[in-house]
């Protein structure tokens, strides 16, 4: 098999004493959406955030163990995180653009980099937007406040934001729960054509959503990886009992 573009290697998070990762060993190949699930609580989040260092900013968190990045340690010492979080890039569950422009947000990372040419900020702008499916609707209003958006819409501003920097990977945190279920097809469908380009990890409570977009599907449970796999496997012959019980209702 080739490479994983991400790995873990008995990687273990605590707050303070509490243990929220357990020795999680996963890993990703190149392109197509992974999904992470399991009931509230079982460390999805923490483990999606530990993958770009955004656990680094909480006080008391303790991490042991690797993520591999490209076969890079991410967390070995004078690691470059600005470069990190532009090749792995991050979009939450709350849409959150910038008090700014379409065009401004589009635009925040490759400012910050310095880059200054118009026309490459324009191109920029208009593939991320393109990719994000969301050009068409706003492309003669590309100096109107993001925030004037609607909620899906701001969703998809966030997407092309973070796919304007391009990255490898893409993760991506309940980015449909707080959305109505027109927005959230919307983003699915997106999804589903950026998984040919990225590489898309995304945490998710709706199964239905895992099983219809995802093509592999992990499953934690208490900070600990029970199973992963191909996701149709995963939900027509779960290996464990314990996934069984998950994703038939059991608990969660
Ligand atoms: N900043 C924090 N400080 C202390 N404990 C935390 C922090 N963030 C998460 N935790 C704890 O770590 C555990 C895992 O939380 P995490 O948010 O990763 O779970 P989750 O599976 O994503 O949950 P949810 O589906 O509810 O978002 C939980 O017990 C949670 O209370």
């Amino acid at each position: 098999m080739a490479t994983p573009i991400i790995e873990t290697d008995n990687l273990h998070l605590f707050y303070g004493q509490k243990e929220a990762l357990k020795g999680i060993n996963l890993s990703f190949q190149e392109k197509g959406i992974s999904a992470l699930i399991g009931p509230s609580g079982c460390g999805k989040s923490t483990f999606l955030r530990s993958l770009n260092r955004m656990n680094d900013l909480i006080d008391g968190v303790t991490i042991t163990g690797n993520v591999l990045f490209k076969d890079q340690n991410i967390y070995a010492p004078g690691e470059d995180i600005v470069a990190l979080r532009k090749q792995v890039g991050m979009v939450f569950q709350q849409p959150n653009p910038f008090p700014f422009s379409i065009y401004e947000n589009v635009v925040y990372g490759l400012r910050l980099a310095g880059v200054r040419d118009k026309q490459v900020l324009d191109e920029a702008v208009e593939n991320s937007l393109k990719q994000a499916a969301i050009w068409d609707e706003v492309k003669d209003d590309l100096h109107k406040n993001a925030l004037a958006l609607s909620g899906g819409q701001q969703q998809r501003i966030c997407i092309a934001r973070v796919l304007a920097v391009s990255p490898d990977v893409l993760l991506l945190d309940e980015p449909t729960s707080a959305l109505d279920p027109v927005s959230s097809h919307v983003i699915e469908e997106t999804l589903l054509k950026l998984r040919y380009d990225y590489t898309i990890i995304m945490v998710t409570h709706n199964l239905q959503q895992a099983s219809r977009i995802a093509d592999r599907t992990a499953f934690f449970l208490q900070g600990e990886l029970i199973e992963v796999n191909d996701t149709k496997t995963m939900f027509m012959e779960p290996a464990r009992q314990e996934t069984q019980d998950y994703i038939s209702g059991r608990f969660g």
